[in-house]
């Protein structure tokens, strides 16, 4: 039987896949709007459409956030969809390769039920105009970034979406929800951006909460996981692994030689099903 949507979740930061080789649907704004919200709908952090095959018969996939804008890319998003290709036997291969708005990801499955995933992430890009934003400065670091009555110090990062990593001493939910929405829409920030507090533990373990872009506040996110073990490795708080504590859980992160982000984490499977009538009449429109 084939099902209108599947959900995963990595580290409690849910998705709905949407399958367009197997179910027709207008994906518009207020279309993803209604299916992620918690209460009208089904309830996600995003939704991950695809596989989308171009000429070469490359696996593409769409990833969108609750509030109906596109991201370019998502480290949960590309594990969850991988996971999606072989639990649906479209890939059966140990590794291959997905496009991303944000750049190609290669993606190596660690064990025989691809529960655990290793994901090249790409190279991470410090420069203030590509990540983008409005900074003088070359580079993103150490910017003064001026919220309300505080100036924070705070290092952006682009992995193919936009970060803003505000290291602090201790890390705490309330912050980040009372300024993660106002960083998210800071006027230094053209495309918006994902915002991380983050508080380093050692030389191999750091912690964040996250506020994201386009979805608020999620229990783990794995490209701010790259984001923020990029800024504190940029910083030399930490070594090259990192393990990244989140409230839903952890990533690991290797950076190499190269700048490029190796990420490593769960994907658990949720449940899957048909949108009734009401919703899915809304959903054809
Ligand atoms: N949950 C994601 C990030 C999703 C995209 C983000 N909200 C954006 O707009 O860039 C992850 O695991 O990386």
């Amino acid at each position: 039987m084939d099902f209108n949507f599947y959900k995963y979740h990595a580290l409690g930061n849910d998705y709905i896949v949407i399958d367009p080789q197997k179910y027709k649907i207008n994906l518009n704004e207020s279309n993803i709007q209604k299916i992620c919200h918690r209460n009208f709908g089904v309830g996600s952090d995003g939704i991950l459409f695809g596989p989308i095959f171009d000429e070469n018969q490359e696996i593409h996939v769409k990833i969108f956030n609750p509030d109906g804008s596109e991201a370019e890319k998502s480290g949960n998003g590309v594990r969850i969809f991988s996971r999606y290709l072989f639990d649906t036997q479209y890939i059966k291969e140990k590794s291959f390769q997905l496009h991303t708005l944000g750049g190609i990801v290669a993606v190596e499955y660690l064990d025989d039920s691809a529960h655990m995933i290793k994901v090249d992430m790409g190279t991470v890009n410090f420069v203030s105009k590509d990540i983008p934003t409005k900074f003088s400065d070359a580079q993103a670091i150490n910017q003064n970034l001026i919220v309300g009555e505080k100036t924070y110090t705070v290092d952006c990062v682009s992995i193919g979406n936009p970060h803003c990593v505000i290291p602090v001493k201790k890390v705490s939910k309330q912050e980040v929800n009372a300024i993660g929405p106002i960083v998210e829409s800071h006027e230094m920030f053209p495309n918006k951006i994902n915002v991380q507090f983050l508080e380093v533990l050692n030389r191999n373990n750091i912690k964040i909460e996250i506020w994201e872009r386009g979805a608020g506040y999620t229990l783990a996110s794995g490209s701010s996981s790259c984001a923020a073990a990029a800024v504190a490795y940029k910083l030399n708080l930490v070594d090259s692994d990192i393990t990244v504590h989140m409230p839903g859980g952890n990533i690991q992160i290797h950076i190499d030689d190269n700048w490029r982000v190796h990420m490593t984490g769960s994907v658990s499977s949720v449940s899957f099903g048909m949108f009734a009538s009401d919703l899915a009449e809304q959903c054809q429109k």
